[in-house]
């Protein structure tokens, strides 16, 4: 280890990565969390006997930064991925549908699966197959396209609501949190050039198998603390400036902190309150972001209901159905089912009784074995400011990772990754913000500056 201290501000994923990847060549850093844990936005708790997420966290085979962390964390077998992507497709009342991909290499892996997607029209299968291939010819780092919207593009090239529905709206809402007729183009673009347009395995659906809290908590401590790591809980940040011979200096629970280099990985709304005029003048900006809420409705039926790891529908307020059962550890016959519902801004202040009508009723109309059933839980989680709202102009909002104070950089899945407010865009930020340490400690050493 070198004697350099880094301070990191903030134990979520990004933090997590960004703490690691120092410590692995070298460098000590010390993780500031304002809460008893680690994990940020993914985080699991205990009711009546019961492991709960506080909501269900997918990640595509195409995430590659994120199952790195998964490795570095000696989990990568804490997660199941699917050996080709694969969803049902649940509607009221009705049949269904299903897309499955060819093992055939990308793109052409889509064409049985639309071919055979029995939710849209033959006439509509065309559509989409041609407004893949608009698609795939953006260039999603197009700043005109982060100012236009997705639902508006793909109904200008032939997509009507059933396609926009049944196909497009399934994966934008789920990888964006924001409903494709708000969502930005750019990243809309991007997560599907990159999922499906890409490589043929890139959609490929992965799932924890262990919950949330152990995955990025529990395990991600005990690795960053057997790396020579220290982890500060309870450590909130209010403040950091500069200090002398350029260091920066943190205020962690009213004190001053110094330190070689510090990384905020803290989300957007706090970071602008955190970060220096002098190191972002933009930095009221990030409130621009805004947020976007998901909400999970946890269902404990008295025996099983649903015979897939998951599924989707559409036509109904359900989105996406997890079995949560062996996760959380529910023995005893029952399934415990965790339904996702992303752009959630209906339903977020909704009472809970009023969910449970509302969905307890979609469940009965999309799983027959659901309807003679018996209830034994039923509970709701709420994330309001889940992701930040990837609506058009969001983009120009992200800052980049170095600022203009030396030795301070930013990390966070809200920055400007490339990638959509998801783990992988948090792993990928915290990597960034590592290598941008690392240098700056480098010209710190060698030149004695203390220049970005
Ligand atoms: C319900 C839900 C479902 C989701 N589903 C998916 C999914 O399926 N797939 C996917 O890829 N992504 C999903 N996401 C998004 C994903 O969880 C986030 O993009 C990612 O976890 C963000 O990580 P982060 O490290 O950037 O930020 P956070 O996880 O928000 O971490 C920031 C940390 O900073 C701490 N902090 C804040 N202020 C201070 C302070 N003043 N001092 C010290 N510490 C502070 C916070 O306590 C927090 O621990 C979901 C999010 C939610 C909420």
């Amino acid at each position: 280890m070198t004697s350099a201290e880094v301070a990191v501000v903030g134990g979520g994923l990004a933090g997590i990565t960004a703490a690691l990847a120092l410590q692995e060549t070298g460098t000590r850093a010390t993780i500031y969390e304002a809460r008893p844990r680690l994990g940020g936005a993914t985080h699991s708790f205990t009711r009546d006997g019961l492991t709960v997420d506080n909501g269900q966290h997918i990640f595509l085979k195409c995430c590659a930064a994120y199952q790195g962390l998964l490795g570095r964390l000696g989990a990568a077998h804490r997660v199941r991925v699917q050996d080709r992507f694969d969803v049902r497709v649940l509607t009221p009342g009705g049949p269904g549908g299903r897309l499955r991909r060819a093992k055939a290499p990308g793109p052409l892996h889509l064409l049985p699966a639309l071919a055979g997607y029995r939710l849209l029209s033959p006439a509509d299968r065309l559509r989409a197959v041609r407004a893949s291939l608009a698609l795939d010819r953006l260039d999603p780092d197009d700043p005109a396209l982060d100012r236009s919207g997705m639902g508006g593009w793909l109904a200008e090239r032939g997509q009507r609501r059933q396609a926009r529905d049944a196909l497009w709206d399934l994966f934008v809402t789920a990888s964006l949190n924001i409903r494709l007729d708000d969502a930005a183009l750019g990243p809309a673009a991007m997560v599907c050039q990159t999922a499906l347009l890409g490589r043929s395995d890139a959609a490929d659906i992965g799932v924890p198998t262990i919950p949330l809290g152990d995955l990025h908590g529990t395990i991600a401590a005990a690795r960053i603390e057997r790396g020579g790591g220290r982890i500060e809980l309870g450590a909130k940040v209010s403040a950091v400036r500069p200090a002398e011979a350029g260091r920066p200096e943190l205020v962690v629970n009213g004190s001053p902190v110094g330190a070689d280099a510090v990384v905020m990985a803290v989300p957007h709304r706090m970071a602008s309150s955190i970060v220096p005029e002098e190191a972002s003048p933009d930095r009221t900006k990030w409130d621009g972001l805004g947020s976007s809420p998901i909400v999970n409705v946890h269902v404990v039926y008295d025996r099983p209901v649903l015979d897939e790891p998951f599924v989707a529908a559409v036509g109904s307020p359900v989105q996406w159905v997890f079995d949560r059962t062996a996760v959380s550890g529910l023995t005893g016959g029952g399934q415990y089912l965790a339904v996702s519902v992303s752009a959630a801004d209906r339903w977020i202040d909704t009472p809970t009784a009023e969910l449970r009508g509302v969905y307890l009723a979609a469940l009965e109309r999309l799983l027959p074995a659901a309807r003679p059933a018996r209830v034994t839980d039923f509970f709701v989680t709420r994330e309001r400011h889940a992701t930040f709202r990837q609506s058009p102009g969001s983009g120009a909002l992200r800052p980049a990772s170095a600022t203009r104070l030396p030795g301070l950089f930013l990390a966070g899945a809200w920055t400007d990754t490339g990638w959509p407010d998801t783990m992988e865009g948090a792993v990928r930020s915290g990597l960034t913000a590592a290598r941008l340490v690392r240098r700056h400690l480098n010209r710190v050493r060698t030149d004695g500056v203390s220049g970005r």
